[in-house]
């Protein structure tokens, strides 16, 4: 079975708005439900659970109702950190699935996957055990402490940028997070940063520039875009 694990716990600091930003609205539709459809759509992806805030909870069924989401599964509540929210999902997954099945864990305000980004993931998966969704870094990347000025830049050829999905096996995950409670490490900002502290190889998949995370208002006006976009193209 491949179940995909979205994450809907952020509060919506960054983009100065009451509504976390996987919950505003673009096009009469939340966020969050676009990046629902495309894994509901996709053939491979047989479950949905999403972890998000404790509020929001019962929204989230009444959007998945409302937008006829019929492999959400499971909905629960989400902890103070990214790294707790996964570990949430995976917990609940613990008492439904098999070790052996692969999960997907994606932003739930990365509502621009395409089918293409989760079928090589799950190919990626299954060929390397892991899979991680990069994209090239085509910008000069400075390394600077106090964001003013710097004498150091990093070479991009070595450079590349992860996004989500990250796609492993249940079991692989759990243990992960058993390791990272019996280490003390509980500050990883993504579920490859706790592979490769506990010294994982991890592999990567194909990401895409569409793929963005929605995080400022600015984001908002590209995701808009990219809509259009895909309406004109008659994509799905
Ligand atoms: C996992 C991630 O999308 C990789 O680019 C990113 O680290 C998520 O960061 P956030 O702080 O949870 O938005």
């Amino acid at each position: 079975m491949n179940i995909a694990l979205l994450t809907a716990g952020g509060t919506g600091t960054r983009m100065h708005q009451d509504i976390p930003k996987q919950f505003l609205h673009v096009k009469n539709k939340p966020i969050l439900i676009y990046t629902l459809e495309a894994f509901e759509r996709h053939p491979s992806i047989d479950a949905i659970i999403v972890v998000g805030l404790e509020r929001w909870i019962d929204i989230i069924w009444a959007y998945a109702k409302q937008f006829n989401i019929t492999k959400l599964k499971w909905v629960v509540s989400g902890g103070n950190t990214g790294h707790e929210s996964i570990r949430n999902g995976l917990l609940e997954l613990e008492k439904h699935c098999d070790i052996s099945d692969v999960v997907m864990i994606h932003d739930g305000n990365r509502p621009m996957i395409s089918p293409d980004i989760i079928s090589d993931s799950l190919a990626k998966q299954k060929e390397f055990g892991s899979a991680v969704a990069v994209i090239p870094c085509v910008e000069v990347v400075f390394k600077s402490k106090d964001g003013q000025s710097s004498t150091i830049n990093i070479p991009r050829d070595e450079l590349l940028r992860t996004q989500t999905p990250h796609t492993y096996e249940l079991g692989k995950l759990l243990w992960a997070h058993r390791e990272s409670d019996r280490l003390g490490i509980s500050n990883t900002v993504a579920s490859c940063d706790l592979m490769c502290r506990l010294g994982e190889t991890v592999y990567f998949s194909k990401g895409s520039e569409r793929n963005l995370k929605i995080t400022t208002v600015e984001d908002i006006e590209i995701f808009t875009s990219l809509l259009d976009y895909r309406k004109e193209e008659g994509l799905k």
